[in-house]
């Protein structure tokens, strides 16, 4: 189930608030400047759709958001468990980096646990299917995958390069909770 969990940037053992109510969530992070949204399917898709199915079925809301924000470009991304990266992979996403543009995903199928660094807080949240997220660019934030990775997101981008970041060297991430 979805959920966003806040702690202090100074104290990670203790929870300073939770919820895995979609309206809360979503009024907790519109404060920080964090878009999250339900979206819905144009059609059934089923496990482990091919990337063109996946684009097809959500196109009105990917067309909404890149009419609003002026976005660029997207694509698909899957991680599957048996992935030859995916501890390498998780490790990258694990260090505490920023963006020089909003980072958009929205999961289609599967899991991942977002973790955003503003504000002396820390904002994690588990995003699951049907769930849209807009980290705004330059946040400081990490991204755990879990060790078995499984999850399809749809990526939407600013720029043509897709995926730059810039790394804070601080190790943060280590002292919260991750996904498993
Ligand atoms: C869910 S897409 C992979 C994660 C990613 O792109 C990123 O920048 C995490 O912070
Ligand atoms: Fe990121
Ligand atoms: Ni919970």
């Amino acid at each position: 189930m979805s959920g966003l969990t806040i702690f202090s940037d100074k104290e990670p053992q203790q929870a300073l608030w939770q919820s895995h109510d979609a309206q809360a969530i979503q009024q907790q992070l519109a404060q920080i400047g964090v878009r999250f949204e339900r979206w819905q399917a144009d059609c059934e898709l089923g496990d482990h759709p091919q990337p063109e199915a996946v684009i097809a079925a959500y196109q009105h809301e990917i067309d909404r958001l890149v009419a609003e924000k002026g976005y660029q470009s997207w694509d698909v991304i899957s991680m599957r468990p048996d992935n030859a990266q995916r501890e390498a992979l998780r490790e990258k996403f694990l260090a505490e980096h920023t963006h020089g543009e909003d980072e958009v995903r929205f999961f289609v199928e599967g899991r991942g646990l977002f973790c955003l660094h503003l504000e002396g807080k820390i904002f994690q949240i588990l995003c699951e299917r049907n769930d849209l997220l807009s980290v705004p660019a330059n946040t400081r934030h990490w991204f755990d995958m879990g060790s078995a990775p499984n999850f399809t997101a749809i990526r939407v981008f600013d720029n043509p390069q897709g995926w730059v970041a810039q790394f804070t060297g601080d190790q943060i991430a280590d002292a919260y909770p991750r996904l498993d």
